[in-house]
């Protein structure tokens, strides 16, 4: 028998204490900020500097670094494409059960493919989501969490791609694995002989200015202000 697929004979136990109590216990709205792009393109970086960041203003984060999680969870994992797959799929759900802790989960992988972002998106949205982001446009996201109750939005995903050219990232390549795959010694290296489908959808797009990236606290910066903004830094009351 497989164990693979939908499980069958398997029902979903509600649990006594709900996500809007949880949130309202630590004071945040649980979110995910999920960053892609190339190796080198400094995903890890930002996570890092994001979580101290959001730290510094007493906001619970946590981060699910793809060489990290490659280390546990994932790792009976390779990067064929079936496996990249699996990975993107294993880390959309953890970071799912984070953010409805009430934590803002910082995921950063390279994800290379758009469908499995997609994926993620879909996985971290409901139909109560899609409503509140229709409302969004009108109110902020806390005026959408006044006027559809505390449990309106349940999960929220934003997407931040690291959008740095293949040279800037060969250029840095600190592990020398670019060298490695440009040698023929990696085989499917994202960037080299396996392909990187940049987001069509990204909320948060980081890039060069006249040549110049971004130091690692402007770009927590930039999504510091991206949730900000959009209310998820203040509590859901
Ligand atoms: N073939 C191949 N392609 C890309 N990357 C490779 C490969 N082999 C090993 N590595 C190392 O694995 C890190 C990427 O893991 P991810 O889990 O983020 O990859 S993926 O999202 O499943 O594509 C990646 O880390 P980062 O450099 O931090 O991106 C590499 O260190
Ligand atoms: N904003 C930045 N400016 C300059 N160098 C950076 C920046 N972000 C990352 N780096 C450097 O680039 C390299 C790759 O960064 P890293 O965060 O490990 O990338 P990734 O996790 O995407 O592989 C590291 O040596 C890091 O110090």
């Amino acid at each position: 028998m497989s164990t693979m697929g939908n499980p069958t004979n398997v029902f979903w136990h509600e649990c006594a204490v709900g996500k809007a109590e949880r949130q309202k216990l630590i004071n945040q709205q649980g979110c995910v900020v999920w960053i892609t792009g190339l190796s080198g393109s400094g995903k890890s970086t930002l996570a890092c500097s994001l979580d101290r960041e959001l730290h510094s203003r007493g906001k619970l984060s946590y981060v699910l670094d793809g060489d990290n999680v490659r280390h546990g969870l994932n790792k009976n994992l390779g990067f064929s494409a079936e496996d990249r797959t699996e990975n993107i799929r294993r880390v959309g759900e953890v970071a799912t059960l984070f953010a409805d802790a009430g934590l803002i989960c910082i995921a950063s992988l390279i994800s290379p493919y758009r469908k499995d972002r997609d994926a993620c998106r879909a996985m971290l949205t409901d139909a109560n989501f899609i409503e509140a982001m229709l409302l969004s446009e009108l109110f902020s996201v806390n005026s959408v969490c006044v006027l559809l109750g505390k449990e309106a939005i349940h999960i929220i995903y934003l997407q931040v791609f690291m959008n740095m050219t293949l040279e800037v990232c060969e250029e840095r390549d600190p592990k020398g694995l670019y060298k490695l795959a440009r040698a023929g010694k990696i085989k499917g290296f994202t960037g080299i002989d396996d392909p990187y489908e940049p987001p069509l959808n990204c909320e948060i797009n980081i890039e060069q200015k006249d040549g110049v990236c971004p130091t690692p606290s402007e770009m927590a910066g930039q999504v510091v202000s991206c949730l900000d903004e959009n209310g998820f830094l203040h509590a859901c009351n």
